[in-house]
């Protein structure tokens, strides 16, 4: 059997004298695409960023595909975007879209570019303006372009759909769609249980710096009693 995409052990960190994850356990398979929900301030973000390596846990260890989180080859499979995305100001969108592709060894390809784009619901013209000039939906989205055109098999989005319009959250579920049909891996927060519902095979609920709920999102209403998501969430955590 194949070692998790993912795999956080006995994960623990604070800040300060706060804990923040307590014993954190939790392994997602290739190709699933998991949902990790959890009130502000439950500690989604510091998760990936422990992941990341950005943030150093205080114990416990994470594996990406069966390697260490502290080898740059293990990142190396990922791409990321984070919570607030923030490309640098004076680059335009196309000088951002460029340094990403060369900074992972990949050629700028116009047409694959533009596909992306398409997919995403960014108007190419974009490309030539700084992305100082763009909307919150617009950096989102160049931000995820990014992500998609780097083909790491997997992907973490820190809340993907934030700022995103209608049009443009059904493309993006259309996209990760079309990304799971390849065997991609995608591990996100949402505070959209209805995202999670309609995207993810499996799901974690973050709480207090434990996970109170892994499982279906199916399983999850069955388990907490609950008609609907929200419900079960809001039973969960109480
Ligand atoms: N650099 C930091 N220094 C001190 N405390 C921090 C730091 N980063 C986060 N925290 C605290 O850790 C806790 C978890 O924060 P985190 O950003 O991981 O939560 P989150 O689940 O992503 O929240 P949200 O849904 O609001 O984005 C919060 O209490 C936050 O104040």
């Amino acid at each position: 059997m194949s070692a998790p995409a993912l795999h956080f052990k006995q994960l623990s960190k604070a800040y300060g004298k706060s804990p923040v994850l307590q014993g954190v356990d939790l392994a997602v398979q290739p190709g699933e695409f998991f949902g990790l929900v959890g009130v502000n301030g439950a500690g989604k973000t510091t998760l990936l960023k422990c992941l990341l390596d950005f943030s150093e846990p205080d114990s416990g260890s994470i594996e990406i595909f069966g390697r260490s989180h502290r080898q740059h080859q293990a990142r190396a499979t990922l791409a990321f975007v984070p919570e607030r995305f923030t490309p640098p100001s004076y680059l335009t969108g196309k000088d951002f879209l460029n340094y990403m592709l060369r900074l992972r060894g990949q050629a700028y390809d116009p047409s694959q570019v533009e596909r992306m784009l398409d997919a995403l619901d960014l108007d190419p013209a974009a490309l030539g303006k700084p992305v100082r000039t763009y909307s919150k939906g617009m950096t989102q989205k160049l931000g995820l372009a990014a992500c998609f055109l780097s083909e790491r098999p997997l992907s973490l989005l820190d809340e993907p759909m934030s700022g995103l319009d209608p049009k443009a959250r059904a493309l993006l579920k259309r996209q990760l769609q079309r990304l799971k049909a390849q065997g991609h891996t995608l591990f996100f927060s949402s505070h959209t249980l209805a995202d999670v519902e309609e995207i993810c095979d499996r799901m974690a609920i973050l709480h207090q710096g434990a996970l109170r709920f892994v499982g279906t999102p199916a399983d999850c209403c069955r388990q907490f009693a609950a008609a609907n998501l929200e419900q079960a969430f809001m039973n969960c955590i109480a």
